[in-house]
């Protein structure tokens, strides 16, 4: 369990954007400074969005940062639903190498797992940073309840990313995932979250509260990781 949990507490989306912001730039300096080169895993959904135009316009060495979707839902490259998709548009013009892990949307999402996996071994592990959301039903990356949900937790430490069919589906985007894995995730040099409202706020207390017993995706990472981890909060 994360003994250092350290929420921080904004007045707002932009406010919260230009702080996030500001720590990402920094581990990413730090990266560079230290092996010449970052990697990191960046949330899907819409509370990062502010964060990403902000982050993007720092003057940081881009092309010498890979980032990746900590999580992708299994649709074509250029849907609405792609999480890459989005960071590419915020990241490639800068010159980041933002990598596709759905490069293509295929019917069997284990083999989508499978395909991730294997892209993985290209990158330098551990990750310097992994940035999660958190969806109100307390599902993390892509890691929700449902058949695939011991395997995210619990699969072989090697195992960076797996298929994940959600059960139930998030009304939000219902489509099978590929997520990182758990081991994978917690493993990260840093891990912060970013949240938004009231509800995930209550959440995200609650599976701090249940510890290593909590049922919810995100409680299951809080219980699992040694690092200090940092929770960004806005009301919006
Ligand atoms: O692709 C995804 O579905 C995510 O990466 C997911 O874990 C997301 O972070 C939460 O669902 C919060 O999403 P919102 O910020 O849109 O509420």
């Amino acid at each position: 369990m994360s003994d250092e949990i350290e929420w921080w507490e904004y007045d707002d989306a932009a406010e919260m954007a230009a702080a996030v912001a500001d720590d990402i730039g920094f581990i990413i300096e730090s990266a560079i400074d230290a092996r010449g080169a970052a990697v990191i895993a960046l949330p899907g959904g819409k509370t990062p969005l502010p964060i990403y135009d902000k982050l993007s316009s720092a003057k940081l060495e881009w092309k010498r940062v890979t980032i990746i979707p900590g999580d992708e839902r299994i649709v074509p490259l250029g849907d609405p639903l792609s999480n890459v998709t989005a960071l590419a548009k915020f990241f490639l013009p800068k010159g980041a190498r933002v990598m596709p892990i759905v490069p293509h949307a295929i019917e069997d999402y284990k083999a989508a797992g499978r395909s991730a996996d294997a892209l993985m071994q290209d990158l330098h592990w551990p990750l310097d940073l992994c940035l999660l959301g958190v969806g109100s039903d307390g599902h993390t990356a892509s890691i929700f309840p449902g058949p695939d949900y011991d395997e995210a937790l619990t699969g072989p430490k090697e195992r960076r990313a797996l298929g994940v069919m959600p059960d139930p589906m998030p009304a939000d985007a219902p489509v099978p995932r590929v997520t990182l894995s758990m081991a994978a995730i917690t493993a990260a040099r840093a891990l912060m979250i970013a949240v938004a409202g009231k509800e995930k706020r209550a959440v995200v207390e609650a599976a701090i509260k249940e510890g290593k017993s909590s049922k919810s995706p995100i409680g299951q990472a809080l219980a699992r990781t040694e690092l200090p981890v940092d929770i960004h909060w806005a009301p919006n």
